[in-house]
């Protein structure tokens, strides 16, 4: 096999003075750059996200545990940090990788620089490599596992082997491990509507918000809630967020389906639509390479509209895709269900609709964090099932 390496710059860079860092790929391709936040090793799925703006949402998203995200956008850190624009208490991502960080940001609301964060949480990033051509391999080849070494960690000799040493995202479960240990409540704004269970898979902080903003009161639930602690909040309706893993290996798959017996008005965004997908009887698979970014196309296949949207999944669901609708393969008492929104890119299921039940899902995220907000009428959409109900 080749390894071609790409950038070679093995000195400390003279503007910077950056250290040396080394990216290795599964397949043995290397990229040498410069260490950019934490020096040491970091493991992970290299992944890339194609979004122009919103790295500190990225970065904070914890749909993104154990995976190393590679940005396409050229300068990164321009608009440095705030504690605003976070979605969760942390920098997530495994490894961060970037062609040109921001010498200096320049933003009114920035507290620090991006780079802060990252030393200070321990993230290990590089810089100074070409994204660009490492998303093309990635795209050639699929998303695979890499890793980052910088410091003393880059002298070993041993590290393509490393890297495959390490586990795949296919099989994993790993919500469990990013999902809060204690319930909350965030209190609807306003007068309150309505009391949803909101399970926490690793669930992004504007999603309960937004959902305040609609007279919501949200029970962020632990990931290991069973139907009788889901149920003693007495909800109007169920929440599965958004979360990182394998969708087949997770158990929350019972308890949606306990759920849907029950008739309970439910509303699951991207990892919640893929257990929403299993729980009526379809399958999951991974992408070759996945969807992150914030200006993916989608077809609204219930008003014929297009929207454009952010998105984050490396797994979809295998669902009929014309749009017809069929009975739900693991329970016919749950009745029709039909792929209500489409990928224009390519044609992957982007959401469900269950048309005997009150109980729908989408693949990306409406809470646009970040991202367009043409998306945010799912939220009316899931308040008119509450109604109705
Ligand atoms: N953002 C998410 O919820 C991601 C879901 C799932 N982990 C995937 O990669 O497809």
């Amino acid at each position: 096999m080749t390894t071609p390496t790409r950038d070679a710059t093995l000195a400390t860079d003279p503007l910077t003075g950056r250290e040396p860092a080394t990216l290795v790929l599964e397949d043995g391709t290397t990229f040498r750059g410069q260490s950019y936040g934490a020096t040491g090793e970091t493991f992970g799925e290299a992944v890339f996200s194609t979004g122009m703006t919103g790295y500190q949402e990225t970065l904070t998203d914890p749909s993104y545990h154990r995976q190393v995200v590679v940005m396409t956008a050229p300068h990164v850190g321009n608009t440095g940090v705030n504690d605003e624009d976070r979605e969760s208490r942390k920098i997530w991502v495994s490894g961060y990788v970037v062609r040109d960080p921001a010498l200096r940001p320049s933003n009114w609301r920035a507290t620090r620089t991006l780079e802060d964060d990252l030393v200070e949480q321990g993230v290990v990033g590089i810089s100074g490599i070409d994204t660009r051509a490492l998303t093309r391999h990635l795209r050639e080849r699929g998303a695979m596992r890499v890793g980052i070494f910088s410091g003393s960690a880059a002298a070993a000799t041993d590290l393509v082997q490393r890297v495959q040493d390490q586990p795949v995202m296919a099989g994993s479960e790993l919500a469990s491990q990013v999902s809060t240990s204690e319930a909350y409540v965030i209190p609807a704004q306003g007068e309150k509507r309505f009391t949803v269970a909101a399970l926490d898979l690793g669930i992004k902080g504007m999603t309960p918000h937004l959902m305040a903003q609609h007279g919501i009161e949200v029970h962020v639930l632990p990931a290991d809630s069973s139907f009788e602690t889901i149920r003693a909040v007495q909800p109007d309706g169920v929440f599965f967020s958004n979360g990182p893993g394998d969708p087949a290996t997770a158990p929350q798959v019972e308890v949606l389906r306990e759920v849907l017996a029950a008739k309970v008005p439910f509303f699951g965004i991207c990892f919640g639509n893929q257990l929403l997908g299993r729980a009526l009887g379809f399958g999951t698979y991974k992408l070759k390479y996945g969807h992150r970014g914030i200006n993916q196309p989608v077809l609204d296949r219930k008003t014929g509209k297009v929207e454009i949207t952010a998105h984050n999944h490396g797994f979809a669901v295998d669902a009929p895709r014309d749009g017809e609708p069929v009975t739900a393969p693991a329970d016919a008492s749950f009745g029709r269900v039909r792929v209500s929104h489409i990928g224009l890119n390519d044609d992957v299921v982007e959401g469900l609709e269950c048309l005997d039940l009150p109980a729908f899902s989408v693949q990306y995220h409406p809470e646009a964090a970040a991202g367009p907000h043409d998306a945010a009428y799912l939220f009316d959409r899931f308040v008119e099932l509450m109604e109705k109900n």
